[in-house]
């Protein structure tokens, strides 16, 4: 095991509040314990390019409240192939860097396990809005994430309410709807839509149908993104059965602001996680959070196996959207 000097730090994928708290405490618990750290900006590109930041713990300074990530962050497509990767170890060993500690979701997790492969000693830390990697319970930024688009719905509620409306509201979540089920319960949703579960034209119409039959006069509806645009499932319901529903779609918003109590904390609990990790001579290895235990698993626990939703949840949204 080589002995840790200097470490370099990168956040990559979609940026989500949080990371900075995780960058400021992997850079002091790494210069407490003795290490240099050194800051890749843009994520993977800025490794090719050589674009790199000595971090100091004055440099890291005021940052642990603020959204978005001091370092810039870039989705890659040039590391995704092997000539990439060999490129990308080249610029490491020019840097000197003996470890790696890579915040992102799971396709910035499939990049540090290649360069695990490849003999670098690296550890994830997940951190993504959509709180869809398995072996952690929540990933940094959902939590803020939640809580952003929550205030957005409970707005949309008041005018829903005094306007007896039906509104959709689209959220993020390409391929996962952690964000979605959380908002729906939370805002006291009538129906969400789910990218994991099939999309059922018929009964949503039949749950509006009865939500109006029990003098429901207003309704919120939450899709995500995954399942279709909020405009498209606005025209099928106009369509089937002669709705007319308000539209708003959420977008990026959700994944900007400072960070909430939780997420700042866990950013601080993982980021000096990732450090210990590292020095005690782990690597492909990733940090999660179970039971509010820190804990590790290898990196492709976040891939190979799918986070289920809780079936919980989703029960419960069905028995108190009534
Ligand atoms: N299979 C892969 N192999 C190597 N690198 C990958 C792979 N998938 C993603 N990456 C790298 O990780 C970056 C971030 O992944 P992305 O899926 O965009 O965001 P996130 O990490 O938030 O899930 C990508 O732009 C790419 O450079
Ligand atoms: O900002 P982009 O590139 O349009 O990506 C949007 C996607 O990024 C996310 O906000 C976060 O996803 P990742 O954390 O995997 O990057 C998704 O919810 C959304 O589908
Ligand atoms: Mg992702």
């Amino acid at each position: 095991m080589t002995e840790m000097k200097r470490i370099g730090v990168l956040t990559s994928g979609g940026d989500a509040p949080g990371m900075n708290a995780a960058i400021r405490a992997v850079t002091r618990c790494a210069i407490y314990k003795g290490l240099e750290v050194i800051g890749i900006r843009r994520g993977f590109e800025g490794l090719l390019e050589g674009d790199v930041i000595p971090l100091t713990s004055r440099s890291v300074g005021g940052i642990i409240h603020r959204g978005g990530t001091v370092l810039r962050t870039a989705r890659s497509e040039r590391f995704k192939k092997p000539e990439g990767q060999v490129e990308a170890l080249d610029r490491l060993r020019e840097l000197d860097l003996d470890g790696l500690i890579l915040i992102g979701g799971e396709g910035t997790f499939k990049g540090a396990w290649a360069l695990h492969q490849r003999g670098i000693p690296v550890v994830g830390i997940p951190c993504t809005i959509d709180n869809d990697i398995e072996g952690t319970d929540m990933t940094i930024g959902f939590d803020t994430a939640v809580n952003t688009a929550l205030d957005a719905v409970r707005k949309l509620r008041d005018t829903a309410s005094s306007h007896d409306r039906l509104f959709i509201i689209e959220v993020m979540g390409r391929r996962c709807g952690f964000l979605a089920a959380q908002v729906a319960l939370a805002s006291g949703a009538e129906y969400v839509l789910l990218p994991e579960m099939p999309f059922d034209l018929d009964h949503l119409c039949k749950k509006l149908h009865y939500a109006r039959r029990q003098g429901k006069t207003h309704s919120l509806i939450i899709v995500a993104e995954g399942v279709m645009g909020a405009q498209d499932l606005a025209a099928k319901l106009k369509d089937t059965a002669g709705y007319e529903a308000r539209v708003t779609v959420l977008g990026h918003i959700q994944r900007g602001g400072s960070p909430t109590a939780f997420d700042a904390t866990l950013a601080s609990r993982m980021g000096a996680h990732a450090v210990k990790a590292l020095l005690e001579g782990e690597s492909g290895i990733m940090i999660g959070s179970l039971c509010g235990q820190m804990v590790t698993h290898p990196l492709p626990v976040a891939w190979e196996e799918k986070k289920p939703l809780s079936d919980e949840v989703l029960s419960l949204m069905e028995m108190l959207s009534i």
